[in-house]
């Protein structure tokens, strides 16, 4: 009986492939690619059950969707507009602070009577009267168009499959307004196009994403686990700072105050006569902590990050075990 490991979905090209592989790297996972740069497999140095498929950004969402991978990186924009339902389908475990894009409506600047939706409702009504035909729309994302004109009200639009350079659309006369990802706007304004008032479809950027239809066995579990331990302790120590100074009475009511006042914790307890006290204290509260310890007599305050710090508990693992369910007492039934 086969177990399979956890097949992990990275991409290989594109908006996301080096933030993607700088925020592994700073999760302590280096990519082995054994036959070079072009192998699209690869492993974790130093992790057995994880298996590594370099792809694009639109096939991760994919092939979430049909459970060939279990876990992937990709943009939220692609998981809403390639997968029906994807709540049902996939789990976004985890937004990842990079990637980030809106997928919006935008029309010629020229038509300055045109701010929101509800204008758009008003042209798509008048356009076949003035003109013989219907609004036409350029897009990639098909799916996220329809949804979202059909909850504004318009209706009586057509939608032009687009799939490349949708900012040009307009200008060429395929089509009247786009629906279409941006960043900066830089490739907007140069096609001369605004986002409506109202255009915002969606707020995107990279999430790590699971899939619900995937064969999870007992392998994809501890895998999922060891990339999911690193993740989370990385993330609390980039959100933390190791506080060290020599403080006479840091007795146990004294840790309660800075507790309560700056959300600093010593998880090492109070510390014996004589020794450092050592606190774990959230980033953003550092330079007031040292003032308040140092009002209190300390001295020689130490500040100095962290890489990771790990815990027991995961709520990133706890949040996948949670979406999966129990796992089935024939895992290897289904894996490869
Ligand atoms: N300014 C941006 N423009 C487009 N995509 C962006 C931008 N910023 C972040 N992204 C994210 O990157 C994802 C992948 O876009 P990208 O164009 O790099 O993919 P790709 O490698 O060209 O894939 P494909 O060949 O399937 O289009 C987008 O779906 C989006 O989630
Ligand atoms: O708002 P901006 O910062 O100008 O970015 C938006 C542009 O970037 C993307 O294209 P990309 O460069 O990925 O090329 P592609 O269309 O070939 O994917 C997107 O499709 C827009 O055209
Ligand atoms: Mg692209």
């Amino acid at each position: 009986m086969t177990d399979s490991p956890l097949l992990l979905g990275i991409p290989s090209k594109g908006r996301l492939q080096e933030n993607c592989a700088a925020f592994f790297g700073r999760a302590g996972m280096r990519f082995v690619q054994e036959r070079g740069a072009r192998d699209y497999r690869g492993a974790v140095a130093g992790m057995d059950d994880v298996e590594v498929l370099f792809l694009s950004a639109s096939e991760i969402a994919g092939q979430l969707a049909s459970g060939a991978i279990h876990m992937g990186v990709t943009g939220e924009d692609l998981v809403r507009e390639t997968i029906p339902r994807a709540d049902e389908r996939v789990l976004m475990i985890e937004p990842l602070g990079f990637g980030q894009a809106n997928v919006v409506v935008a029309v010629p600047q020229a038509w300055i009577d045109v701010r929101g939706m509800m204008d758009v409702e008003d042209v798509a009504a008048s356009f076949r009267q003035r003109h013989g035909r219907r609004l036409r729309v350029a897009t990639k994302y098909v799916n996220l168009t329809r949804g979202f004109f059909s909850g504004h009200g318009v209706a009586d639009y057509l939608i032009v499959e687009s799939l490349g350079a949708t900012e040009g659309a307009p200008a060429s006369g395929a089509a009247d307004l786009i629906v279409d990802i941006t960043t900066t706007g830089a490739t907007l304004a140069a096609n001369a196009l605004k986002v409506l008032e109202d255009g915002i479809i969606l707020r995107s950027e990279a999430n790590l994403v699971g899939s619900l239809s995937a064969p999870w066995g007992a392998r994809a579990r501890a895998g999922a686990a060891a990339v999911l331990a690193r993740i989370a302790a990385q993330a609390r120590a980039a959100a933390t700072r190791e506080v060290r100074c020599a403080l006479a009475e840091a007795d146990e009511p004294l840790l309660a105050d800075l507790a309560g006042r700056f959300g600093a914790g010593a998880p090492f307890g109070p510390p014996a006569a004589g020794q450092p006290l050592t606190l774990h204290a959230p980033a953003a509260t550092i330079y007031a902590l040292a003032d308040w310890l140092a009002a209190r007599g300390a001295h020689t305050i130490s500040v100095s990050t962290l890489d990771f710090v790990f815990e027991p508990e995961n709520a990133l693992m706890q949040k996948l075990e949670a979406g999966l369910g129990p796992t089935p007492a024939a895992d290897g039934a289904r894996a490869g």
